[in-house]
């Protein structure tokens, strides 16, 4: 595969960006048909993308880039279950976990509907069980709490999704653990009945330090209250390593499994979404695969220009290989995708964030967005004063709904009033005329407006994205979290990097437990470069006097 930057198709990019880098957003608007140029219908909402510094030629030159980097042969593949994740020999399928019942999809040449089929089959009935009070603990009580035991993709999914519906949860209390820190489980512990907490520990490896770390806590707890013979009715697991989650002492029947051809960061649809069907039930869970599903047909029969996660992908290689703009927030004014940031960061940033190609060599260009942000109206207060003035310029991904789930007299308004409000400021910015005027008119002297008016220019010409949902409900939220799976899985075959593995996040893990030994220990530590000496002798001396 030749290197993207020497394809003609780059090239032609690049020479579109000096272009409009000349260009102002504002006037593209003088287009009366913009709008309806540079938005599209995508499913439960509307995403728009107008605001930003691209024109018809650019974006067909960026589609010709899609085309030539093969995405749809690309996408088949995927969908085929060949080792798309090459790196690991593994399918990548977390698409079958929410496919329609004619797809049949395979793994590798296997058939996985039945498995799946099966377990979600599991997980209804364990959830129905816990939510209808059948379920007890060791001392004959339902349960009232669930604490979900995970980190990484066996966390921020299931968080994500909990907060963001929690106004359809009738079910038992949920807790989320994630932290070694024993802080989190410690106070989450204090405030519960061992007779009545059910644990989820989820880990697709069952051998992550911290997700063990936590259960190991918890199971200690429980034991001391009900005994050995408890874990049985309070301890379940999520696994692909179901051998360890029994050495845990946890039941067979109470292990639910998944596969390693879905990535952890694209497992919430699988059994790691137990906390969601526990919490909210089964039949909402389904709602969330339907509404995904309906973003994987979206995404596999769109054509490429109405393709809403192909034109998220080309516009992300647009900001960032082209426009120069590295780091890219999101922005929900919605407050039930509070946690859509912190999710979207571990799917975007560990997908993506790779320097060499495909097949090894070091790419000659950027690769995955540097993903950040929080609830926007808080942001406003916070950050969005660097977004305005700074010399940064960001993407943007401004999220909001039309119909709230619920609100006040008077608050959607005002809330969608700010998010549109931002996206024109950022792009029409406040020049110096406009500013003098401003400050004569409220009765500034002469030196004070020259002095003022450099602080006050906004230069505008930042672009943003909108993404209008109907509604959040199950089905927009599971299509919403598809369609920016779609855009990882499309960035990863423009950068031709390997989305699917994780490779850098090893080294780090392997260098725990040998300093977690020369932590506790007496010994000089040996083999550590100064800094870290210095460190550990730090603690050694304040642990020791604490002792
Ligand atoms: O589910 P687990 O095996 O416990 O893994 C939890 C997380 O930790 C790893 O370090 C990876 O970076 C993540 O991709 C993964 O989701």
């Amino acid at each position: 595969m030749t290197c993207r930057t020497q394809l003609p198709e780059w090239q032609n990019l690049a020479q579109h960006a000096q272009r409009l880098k000349k260009q102002r957003i504002a006037d593209l608007f003088e287009d009366s048909s913009r709008f309806d140029a540079f938005s599209r219908p995508m499913p439960f909402g509307l995403y728009d993308f107008s605001k930003t510094l691209l024109d018809q030629p650019a974006l067909e030159a960026l589609l010709a880039l899609a085309r030539k980097a093969g995405v749809e042969g690309e996408r088949a593949r995927m969908l085929a279950g060949e080792p798309f994740n090459a790196t690991e020999q593994r399918a990548v399928q977390h698409m079958a976990l929410r496919a329609a019942a004619d797809r049949h999809p395979h793994a590798l040449g296997q058939p996985v509907q039945p498995q799946i089929d099966a377990e979600l089959g599991k997980m209804e009935q364990f959830s129905d069980q816990v939510r209808q009070g059948r379920w007890r603990g060791y001392s004959g009580k339902q349960i009232t709490d669930v604490v979900a035991i995970g980190i990484g993709g066996s966390n921020l999914g299931p968080q994500m999704v909990c907060e963001a519906l929690a106004s359809y949860a009738e079910g038992p209390a949920l807790h989320f653990v994630s932290n070694v820190d024993g802080v989190q489980i410690s106070r989450t512990l204090a405030a519960l009945d061992p007779q009545t907490t059910l644990f989820v520990v989820s880990s697709k490896t069952f051998t992550t330090r911290e997700t063990m770390a936590n259960a190991a806590t918890a199971r200690r707890w429980l034991v001391a209250h009900g005994g050995e013979a408890a874990v049985a009715q309070h301890f379940v697991a999520v696994t692909s390593a179901v051998d360890k989650a029994r050495a845990m002492g946890i039941s067979p029947d109470n292990i639910f499994a998944m596969w390693d051809w879905v990535g952890g960061r694209f497992s919430l649809w699988s059994a790691i979404g137990l906390p969601i069907a526990l919490y909210l039930g089964m039949p909402i869970f389904r709602q969330i695969l339907a509404g995904a599903r309906v973003a994987d047909e979206h995404f596999t029969d769109a054509p490429l220009e109405q393709n809403v996660p192909v034109l998220m992908a080309l516009l992300g290689v647009w900001h960032i290989n082209f426009l120069g703009m590295p780091t890219h927030a999101i922005l929900p004014y919605d407050q039930a995708l509070k946690y859509l940031p912190a999710y979207l960061q571990q799917a975007e940033m560990e997908s993506n964030g790779k320097s060499v190609t495909r097949t090894g060599n070091p790419v000659a260009y950027d690769t995955g967005a540097i993903v950040w942000g929080q609830l926007g109206i808080d942001g406003q207060h916070a950050f969005y004063q660097l977004l305005h003035q700074g010399t940064h310029e960001v993407a943007l991904d401004f999220i909001g709904s039309a119909v709230p789930v619920a609100a006040p007299e008077g608050h959607h308004e005002q809330l969608l009033a700010n998010m549109f409000a931002q996206t024109q400021a950022l792009m029409n910015g406040c020049d110096v005329d406009a500013v003098r005027k401003d400050l004569l008119a409220r009765g500034y002297n002469l030196d004070a407006v020259e002095q003022l008016v450099p602080h006050k220019v906004h230069r505008g010409n930042r672009g943003s994205c909108t993404f209008l949902l109907d509604k959040i409900t199950p089905a927009s939220l599971g299509s919403l979290v598809a369609l920016y799976e779609h855009k990882i899985f499309v960035q990863g075959v423009l950068w031709d990097v390997c989305s699917f593995d994780q490779w850098g996040v090893e080294l780090g893990k392997q260098l725990i437990a040998g300093l977690e030994q020369q932590l506790t220990g007496t010994e000089p530590p040996q083999g550590q470069d100064s800094s870290t000496t210095g460190l550990i002798n730090y603690y050694r001396k304040l642990s020791h006097s604490k002792a």
